[in-house]
């Protein structure tokens, strides 16, 4: 197995994490697998499709997420589903996963309000002339949808002032936050600090020896959940009683199923938590890019509109129906999640000994000590030329229409946005639903989009636990039938 140099001082730590420069280069100068020694610690990074299948289903049970990332994530994720192994892990995902069932995650009522507020939000920001940060539009609507989702209640972020471009004049004025802005903000630093610790690898404590970095902002986010916690297990424990008379309603939110399986606060708490990161950053993330790649893309976002308003028309609520026959949009989706997978870079530890196959035929099989932990980048294997063509790196959403897509019909272990076997991510339907429906509103409300110049064509992808755009995604569009009233 091909050595890399060793990874030894935080800086190159830092770049490492990076998912978009060092480690690419890595891959690129010793292949899809090589082992790297964070500080004295030998880890195995792999980029191949038949590792990663090994690890997240053929030998499920000897990989863990193992207690170096539980110790680095418990003060934000505690228990909850993403951050458990083994049988703590199983009660987990089996208490959350029947309420995702197919009717439940195609409500799309949920969706429609938020989504009509972005586009009044978008519009009258495009009114004034200025341009609109779409990260952070976004961010406010995944955050409300997921909220009304889990909770029956949304934190109506996108009642609050959205931020003006910094190049304005209003830029620099900073407004009162409201409380969903608050939380939100407080959110995101405490997951940056469980990005530094990964940075840190196994030495953050000593940086954290005077203070946990996360419990500032966590105390913000628990002031925030644990009294919609204690409100359920109040309501259910009347229920139980006979005080109170079931609430259909509240029953059919996340919560209000959890309550009816268990009771423990700090169990509801860390799965609420777990499941707000899960289904909140990694859909806004992606749609930030997606809309990127339309502005950048005109073409593909012309296309687009057309199977939209083809599909749905100008102004009708899209159906489950519609959305499913909508190939366009899916490959647009799914090439934007290949390029810029909102999860680019995952862990697991071996607990045995075990090895991996090489994947030159030529090679021996690679030997994996047992409490190997196996970092494996999906960013880096869906970008490898020898598994998508010579056009890899290049966004082009027919190649999942086109005879290109024999290559994932044939081998689907090469495209894993939302990882695969037993731990697959519980919410891709959601996903998908959730994402094509607010692509679709904002297609039906504007004919394209273009970046603000001072975006100078380009975005920074940043990683917390997800990818995002350092500085945002500042864009203006066209409203629809503009063109046809002049
Ligand atoms: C573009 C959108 C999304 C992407 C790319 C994505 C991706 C992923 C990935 C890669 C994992 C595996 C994480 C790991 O093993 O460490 C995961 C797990 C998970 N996802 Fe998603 N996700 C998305 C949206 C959502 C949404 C909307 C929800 C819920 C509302 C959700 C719920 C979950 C849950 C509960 C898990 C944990 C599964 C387990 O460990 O058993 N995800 N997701």
């Amino acid at each position: 197995m091909p050595a890399a140099p060793l990874l030894s001082t935080r800086a190159s730590l830092l770049e490492y994490a990076h998912p978009c420069d060092t480690l690419m280069e890595l891959a690129e100068e010793y292949g899809p697998i090589f082992n790297t020694d964070i500080l004295g610690l030998m880890q195995i990074v792999t980029t191949s499709p038949k590792h990663i299948q090994r690890v997240l289903a053929t030998d499920f049970d000897n990989f863990e997420k193992g207690k170096t990332f539980q110790e680095t994530m418990s003060s934000v994720l505690g228990v909850g589903v993403f951050n458990s192994d083994g049988e703590m892990w199983k009660f987990h995902r089996t208490m959350t996963r029947p309420f995702f069932s197919r009717d439940r995650i195609s409500h799309f009522d949920l969706f429609d309000n938020h989504a009509q507020t972005v586009v009044a939000k978008m519009k009258g920001r495009f009114q004034m002339g200025v341009t609109v940060d779409f990260q952070d539009l976004i961010q406010r609507f995944t955050l409300d949808s997921a909220t009304e989702f889990l909770f029956g209640k949304s934190v109506e972020s996108l009642s609050g002032i959205l931020p003006y471009p910094p190049s304005t004049p209003f830029g620099l004025q900073s407004h009162e936050k409201t409380q969903p802005e608050v939380f939100a903000d407080a959110f995101l630093s405490a997951l940056e600090v469980l990005h530094e610790r990964g940075d840190e690898a196994w030495i953050w404590p000593l940086y954290e020896m005077f203070e946990d970095k996360t419990a500032a902002p966590m105390s913000i986010v628990n002031q925030f959940i644990q009294p919609i916690v204690d409100e359920a297990v109040k309501q259910r424990n009347e229920e139980k009683h006979g005080v109170r008379e079931a609430d259909d309603a509240q029953r059919d939110t996340l919560l209000g199923h959890l309550v009816r399986e268990t009771n423990d606060p700090n169990v509801l708490k860390d799965e609420i938590l777990n499941i707000l990161i899960a289904g909140r950053d990694t859909t806004g993330g992606t749609l930030s890019v997606l809309v990127y790649f339309l502005c950048t893309n005109p073409l593909v976002c012309i296309r687009l509109r057309e199977e939209v308003i083809n599909s749905v028309g100008p102004v009708c609520r899209p159906t489950f129906e519609d959305i499913k026959g909508m190939k366009y949009l899916r490959a647009v989706i799914n090439e934007t999640m290949r390029l810029y997978p909102a999860v680019p870079v995952n862990i697991r530890t071996s607990i045995k000994e075990t090895t991996f196959p090489s994947d030159d035929p030529e090679e021996k099989d690679i030997y994996v000590p047992a409490g190997t932990p196996v970092p494996y980048s999906v960013f880096i294997m869906h970008r490898r030329k020898d598994l998508w063509g010579p056009d890899a790196e290049q966004f082009d959403p027919l190649r999942f229409i086109d005879e290109r897509h024999h290559r994932i019909t044939k081998n689907p272990w090469i495209f894993l946005p939302f990882n695969a076997g037993p731990r697959i991510c519980l919410g891709q339907q959601f996903a998908y639903n959730e994402m094509s429906f607010i692509i679709i509103r904002l297609l039906q409300a504007f004919e394209g989009f273009e970046l603000d110049e001072n975006m100078g064509g380009k975005f920074s992808p940043k990683l917390t636990l997800t990818i995002y755009a350092s500085g945002g995604i500042w864009i203006k569009a066209k409203e629809a039938g503009e063109i046809e009233e002049v």
